[in-house]
């Protein structure tokens, strides 16, 4: 394997990322054409965290954190752990100490496609983690691999400095040139949204606010009389 630490990709700005992830992550997602989603496996293992972040991108060879240890050293404030290993793998690679060590350089979370431990510290330190897996077992210090090098995860190809957003509905990627875009998207989608909520608070039907009576009758659906 080609083995390669970037030091100081581009990177979005952190206020444009801070102001996206605002919006959480299917609004941004539905607002950018359904896309970017890294995919439902990527759970997150606290409720409520809302984050975005610039992507520090780390390929791990399965079973081996050492180049997680290599990426710490490259994180700056507002950006984002994003950890894939190449090929498939649930092993605990990360936990509280990397935590602790990202938390320290202002790093606002960690999206993996391995698994995570020690995640009641995880959750007690509000380190904020989306992971494949937890899995206690342990993992080495062997194989390089590669930092800040794209990446893709959930079928999402990720170039490091890319914003990263993630809340419990899951993680995403938003391209950095796409960014500015994504967010007067993502108003004009929560303003519909509000506007359709205020409407369905007081009983408007979507069969009618979206027009899909036409719809289900290009389908030729039939409708059966309810009993109520
Ligand atoms: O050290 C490791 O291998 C992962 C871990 O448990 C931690 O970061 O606390
Ligand atoms: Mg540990």
């Amino acid at each position: 394997m080609r083995t390669v630490i970037v030091t100081d990709p581009p990177r979005a700005s952190t206020e444009q990322v801070d102001k996206l992830a605002e919006y959480g992550v299917a609004t941004v997602h539905e607002a950018l054409g359904r896309t970017g989603l890294l995919g439902p496996e990527l759970r997150p293992i606290q409720d409520g965290a809302r984050v975005g972040g610039t992507a520090v991108t780390v390929l791990c060879w399965p079973g081996d954190n050492l180049m997680i240890h290599a990426a710490v050293e490259q994180c700056r404030p507002g950006d984002l752990l994003v950890v894939t290993t190449t090929s498939t793998c649930h092993d605990g690679l990360f936990g509280e100490l990397f935590a602790t060590a990202l938390a320290y350089r202002g790093v606002r979370g960690l999206v993996t496609t391995t698994g995570v431990r020690d995640v009641a510290d995880l959750r007690a330190m509000d380190f904020p983690v989306w992971s494949a897996a937890v899995s206690a077992q342990g993992t080495v210090k062997a194989t390089a691999g590669a930092v800040n090098v794209p990446v893709v995860v959930g079928g999402q190809l990720i170039h490091p400095g890319d914003a990263i957003l993630a809340d419990d509905d899951g993680a995403m990627v938003v391209p950095r040139e796409d960014i500015d875009e994504a967010r007067v998207k993502s108003q004009a989608r929560t303003e519909k949204e509000e506007a359709a909520r205020r409407a369905f608070r007081e009983g408007e039907l979507g069969l009618d606010r979206y027009g899909l009576r036409e719809k289900l009758k290009e389908l030729g659906v039939t409708y059966v009389a309810a009993d109520h």
